[in-house]
């Protein structure tokens, strides 16, 4: 494994971005230079991730910020709301922070989710550094700048595209993720397969036990593999209006499990995992994908430890949740569906079909 890795995030107006890949990062001076000049910086992160990294990420930003402040939200999906961005409002005006202020994400995608959020509304928009240190964020949240908070009545529905300035993701931070988490990072890893690399499907499946004893060239490979076509769709597609869709394979149903959980009860991966089996099946029953295919998904998604089997929510309820779905238009609930292994697309989906397709799963 290559000391560190780079890939960059292509995007107009001077707004490309490096991706930084590699073990040791956090504590590399490099990792921090040539940021935005500023008399300030705020690290935002959680009451769990803050003990173990904070003091650490603030002793390298003190030799570029003269003040470096520290601003712990509560840990969990279920804070991933107004309650907690106003808290880094809250310091960041208390504290008259100016508009030049870096805001550093240093956590999962939680953290890193709303401190984007943060980062584009403050003063109408500060810099902010991406330091992702769960296996889902590194490959996947922390790259391509959607930013949100959460609403009772669906996820992620308040937020904004906004770029960070740089995304450091040190692989050694990984060590101390619990196997559950690292499980759920993996989930979004499996996503890139179908949507937009055979070969990498592939490479998952042979190598998946190494994946989840950490082997860290492994997990190298999968973050770098991963960043790239995620940088690759979101610099053909930065705002969605097409092409960036196929990402949320796995989401509308997914988003409708956590939403419909209350969130936090299962993990945002292991939601997306479960959801990409059913998205795996109507790929199938609208005869876009051979049989096969869906029990080909859904041995890989359980050897990594992943459920297959949705609550049951009942399909009423299901349908209600999706419809608010971002990608759902004048009330029709539309699937990223796969199409060819490594090709996706949306589709729209007869609710009817979804509904016995949400059946057949045991979701009703
Ligand atoms: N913006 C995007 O493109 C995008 C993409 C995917 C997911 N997301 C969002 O990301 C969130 C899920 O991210 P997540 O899975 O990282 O969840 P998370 O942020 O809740 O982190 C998972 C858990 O791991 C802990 N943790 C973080 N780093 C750790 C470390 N190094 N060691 C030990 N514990 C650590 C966290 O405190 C938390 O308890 C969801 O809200 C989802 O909607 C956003
Ligand atoms: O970056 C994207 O685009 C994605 O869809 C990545 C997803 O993994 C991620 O969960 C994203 O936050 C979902 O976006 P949303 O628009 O459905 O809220
Ligand atoms: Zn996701």
């Amino acid at each position: 494994m290559p000391a560190s890795d780079t890939v960059r995030i292509p995007l107009p107006d001077d707004r490309a971005y490096d991706i930084r890949i590699g073990a040791g990062l956090l504590d590399e001076p490099a990792s921090w230079q040539g940021l935005p000049k500023a008399a300030a910086a705020v690290i935002v992160s959680n009451d769990l991730v803050a003990p173990m990294y904070a003091q650490r990420l603030r002793e390298r930003l003190l030799a570029v910020y003269s003040r470096v402040d520290v601003v712990e939200l509560p840990d969990g999906e279920q804070y991933k709301d107004w309650a907690s961005l106003n808290r880094v409002f809250d310091h960041l005006l208390a504290q008259a922070l100016d508009r030049k202020t870096v805001l550093f994400a240093l956590g999962g995608g939680v953290v890193g989710d709303m401190t984007g959020f943060a980062a584009a509304t403050y003063m109408r928009g500060v810099p902010f550094v991406q330091v992702p240190t769960t296996l889902l964020a590194q490959v996947d949240s922390s790259v391509g700048g959607k930013t949100a908070i959460n609403h009772p009545l669906g996820k992620n529905m308040l937020g904004a595209f906004y770029q960070p300035e740089r995304v450091i993701a040190d692989l050694d931070t990984l060590d101390t993720l619990p196997d559950r988490e690292l499980r759920a990072g993996l989930a979004e890893v499996i996503k890139y397969g179908p949507i937009a690399d055979a070969d990498f499907l592939g490479w998952i499946e042979v190598n998946l036990d190494a994946l989840l004893a950490r082997d860290k060239t492994a997990l190298a490979h999968a973050v770098r593999r991963s960043c790239e076509i995620k940088a690759d769709v979101v610099g053909q597609d930065e705002k969605e209006q097409g092409l960036r869709a196929i990402l949320n394979f796995g989401h509308t149903i997914g988003h409708a499990i956590e939403s419909g959980l209350g969130y936090g009860e299962w993990l945002h991966g292991e939601a997306v995992a479960c959801g990409m089996v059913l998205a795996a099946d109507l790929s199938q029953r609208m005869g876009l994908m051979p049989a096969g295919f869906t029990a080909r998904l859904r041995t890989l998604i359980e050897r990594a430890g992943l459920p297959v089997v949705p609550p049951k929510l009942g399909a009423a309820r299901y349908l209600q949740l999706m419809r608010v779905d971002k990608k759902a238009e004048a009330g029709a609930i539309r699937f990223v569906l796969i199409e060819a292994l490594g090709r996706a697309g949306l589709h729209a989906v007869p609710d009817a079909l979804i509904a016995e397709t949400l059946t057949a799963h045991g979701a009703a």
